[in-house]
C-alpha cells in the first residue's frame, strides 16, 4: 500500500506520522510546495522508525507528483488554516484553488486513489474535489465529523468525569462553528443515555463547546489544531486500508439521503476498502431534521460561492 499526504504543515505532518506509526502502508509520501519542508519533516519522522519500531518508508517531495504515483489513499491537507477570530468559511478564496489544483495533479499519477479532504471549509472543498475530479462518489471523503465527535466525547467525558472511551456519541452536519450537530439525544455512556448523568443545561454547554471546539483551540494556539485532526485522519485511513468497516461520520455526496441532494455533508458512513460504502440512516427526530436542513442550507450557500471564484 502507498499513501500520500499533501501539505506537510501541522495537520499533514501529524497525519503522516500517525499513518507511519500504524504501519498502514509500505510507503508514505509527504508532498508540499515549500522547498525542502516535506523532505525535512519526512526524514525527521523516518529517524523515529528505530525508536518507535515501525517499518514504513517515508518520502518527502517538493511538489513532484511523480513520487506520489500509484497511491491507494491520498489525504489533502494543503491550504491556509484559520487565525483567531476567523471562520473556516473565510478560507474558501485561497483554499478552493489549492484543493482543485492538488486534486487534478494527484489523479494524473494515482487514478485509482481514494481521496480524503481535510482542507477547510471542508464540506465545500469535498464537494469541489468531487466535481473537479469526476470520481465515483464513494472515493471522495471529507474528514470533519470524526474529529468533531472526538471533541464531543471528550467534553462529555470531562463533564461526567469518566473515561472518554466509555462514551459513544456522534456529530453530523457541516464541519462549521454553526453547522455541526452534536446528537446529544443519542449519546450514551456504555449504552446509558447521557441525560441520566448530566442536566439539560450541562448537555447544552457540552454541545455548544463541541461546536466551537476548533475555534477554542485556534484562539489558544494562534492557529488551528493538528493533534486530534491528524489522529482522526489516521483512523479513517486505517478503516480503508484494513477494510475495517467502521461507521464514522464523514462528509459525503448525498443523493436524497437525509433529505438532501447535490451536497457533501457529514453523515455516518461505513468505511472500508472501497472508500465510503454505505450511508447509515439515523432516525432523526423532527427538531434534528430541521437543524440538519439548516446546516445543509448554510453549506449549500458556501458551495454557491465556488461559482464566483476561479475554482
Ligand atoms: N477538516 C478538519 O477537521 C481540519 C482539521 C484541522 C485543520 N484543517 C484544515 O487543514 C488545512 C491545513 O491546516 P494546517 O494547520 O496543516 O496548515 P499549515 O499552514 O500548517 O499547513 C498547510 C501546508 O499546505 C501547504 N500548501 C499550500 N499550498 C499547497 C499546494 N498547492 N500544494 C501542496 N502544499 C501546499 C503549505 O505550504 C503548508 O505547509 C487548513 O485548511 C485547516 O483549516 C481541517
Ligand atoms: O478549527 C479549524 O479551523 C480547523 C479544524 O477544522 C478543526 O476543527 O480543528
Amino acid at each position: 500500500m502507498k499513501i500520500t499526504v499533501v501539505g506537510a504543515g501541522a495537520v499533514g505532518a501529524t497525519c503522516a506520522d500517525n499513518i507511519a506509526r500504524l504501519e498502514l502502508a509500505e510507503e508514505v509520501v509527504l508532498l508540499d510546495i515549500k522547498e525542502g519542508l516535506s523532505e525535512g519533516k519526512g526524514l525527521d519522522m523516518l529517524q523515529t522508525a528505530t525508536l518507535l519500531g515501525f517499518d514504513t518508508k517515508i518520502t518527502g517531495s517538493t511538489n513532484d507528483y511523480g513520487k506520489t504515483a500509484g497511491s491507494d489513499v491520498v489525504v489533502i491537507t494543503s491550504g491556509l488554516p484559520r487565525k483567531p477570530g476567523m471562520t473556516r468559511e473565510e478560507l474558501i478564496g485561497t483554499n478552493a484553488n489549492i484543493v482543485k489544483g492538488v486534486t487534478e495533479n494527484i489523479l494524473k499519477h494515482s487514478p485509482e486513489a481514494i481521496i480524503i479532504i481535510v482542507s477547510n471549509p471542508m464540506d465545500t472543498m469535498t464537494y469541489l474535489a468531487l466535481k473537479a475530479s469526476g470520481l465515483p462518489k464513494n472515493r471522495i471523503i471529507g474528514m470533519g465529523g470524526i474529529l468533531d465527535s472526538a471533541r464531543f466525547k471528550t467534553y462529555l467525558a470531562l463533564a461526567m468525569d469518566c473515561p472518554p472511551n466509555d462514551i459513544h456519541a456522534t456529530v453530523v452536519g457541516g464541519h462549521g462553528d454553526t453547522t455541526m450537530i452534536p446528537l446529544t439525544r443519542l449519546a450514551t455512556r456504555m449504552g446509558v443515555p447521557v441525560s441520566q448523568f448530566l442536566s439539560q443545561e450541562q448537555l447544552q454547554k457540552v454541545a455548544a463547546d463541541t461546536m466551537v471546539g476548533g475555534a477554542t483551540l485556534t484562539k489558544l494556539i494562534g492557529t488551528s489544531a493538528w493533534y486530534a485532526p491528524g489522529a482522526a485522519v489516521a483512523v479513517l485511513v486505517e478503516s480503508i486500508i484494513r477494510n475495517q468497516k467502521h461507521v464514522f461520520p464523514c462528509s459525503v455526496y448525498l443523493e436524497g439521503e437525509y433529505g438532501q441532494s447535490d451536497i457533501c455533508l457529514g453523515v455516518p458512513v461505513v468505511i472500508g476498502r472501497n472508500g465510503w460504502e454505505e450511508i447509515v440512516d439515523i432516525q432523526l427526530n423532527d427538531e434534528e431534521k430541521a437543524t440538519f436542513s439548516k446546516s445543509a442550507d448554510a453549506v449549500r450557500n458556501m458551495n454557491d460561492v465556488l461559482a464566483t471564484l476561479d475554482a
